[in-house]
């Protein structure tokens, strides 16, 4: 099981500064939406250069011209780059097979799909790398979580890593952690706190501990 840490409400400084105070506790760091709609793809390569040992993510939740988007994010330096599990399949094909090409991973990103059950074992077989399950800002704002999904893609996902996302804090990481995600991925639960590398230590080793129980 790994950690990923979403940066979503910074700019490209500010970015760099989270990650060098948390950068031994993470093992991926995602650039997030947020982040490449104001600082374009040079977010990506900035912090892929800065942190060469870590595996950044690009989370351009792809919509459309799956391949022409995964090759653009890959020649920055992303190593996993996100498509919605929303769209077609066509597009979800053509960013799995320019990510072959180029050496990077497809993580899909279930996020407002409605039949998790249904697509989470369409897109398994499609040859994506990673199925997360995901609650947006928008609706953990109403309360949601992704913890149910979670373990219906467990049962589902054969091919496939599986992730979850969304609103995760300290205090519910031990739930999370219980389904045993491949990736569990948190945002705000280390950005949002004063004491961003506590946090971020405490959860990696909340994760090691399950992983190597
Ligand atoms: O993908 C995300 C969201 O849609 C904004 O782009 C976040 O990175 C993801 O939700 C993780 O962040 P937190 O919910 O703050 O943990």
């Amino acid at each position: 099981m790994k950690l990923q840490l979403a940066l979503d409400l910074v700019n490209i400084p500010q970015a760099i500064e989270v990650v060098r105070e948390v950068e031994q506790f993470v093992d991926v760091v995602e650039i997030g939406t947020p982040v490449v709609i104001n600082e374009g793809l040079r977010a990506v390569k900035e912090v892929s250069a800065a942190f060469p040992n870590l595996t950044v993510l690009a989370d351009l939740k792809i919509m459309d011209a799956g391949g022409y988007e995964v090759m653009k994010a890959s020649e920055a330096g992303a190593s996993i780059i996100t498509v919605l599990g929303a769209t077609d399949d066509a597009t979800i094909k053509g960013a799995v097979e320019e990510a072959k090409k180029q050496g990077t991973l497809i993580l899909v990103d279930m996020i407002n799909v409605k039949d998790i059950e249904k697509r989470a074992y369409e897109i398994d077989a499609l040859g994506v790398d990673y199925i997360c399950v995901h609650t947006g800002y928008d609706l953990q704002a109403k309360g949601e979580n992704s913890f149910e999904q979670l373990q219906t893609i467990k049962r589902v996902v054969k091919n496939a890593k599986t992730a979850v996302a969304g609103g995760i804090k300290l205090d519910t990481l031990p739930e999370v952690i219980e389904a045993q995600p491949d990736l569990v991925i948190v945002g705000g639960g280390i950005t949002g706190q004063d004491n961003k590398k506590a946090v971020a230590a405490k959860m990696q080793e909340l994760i090691k501990q399950a992983t190597f129980a």
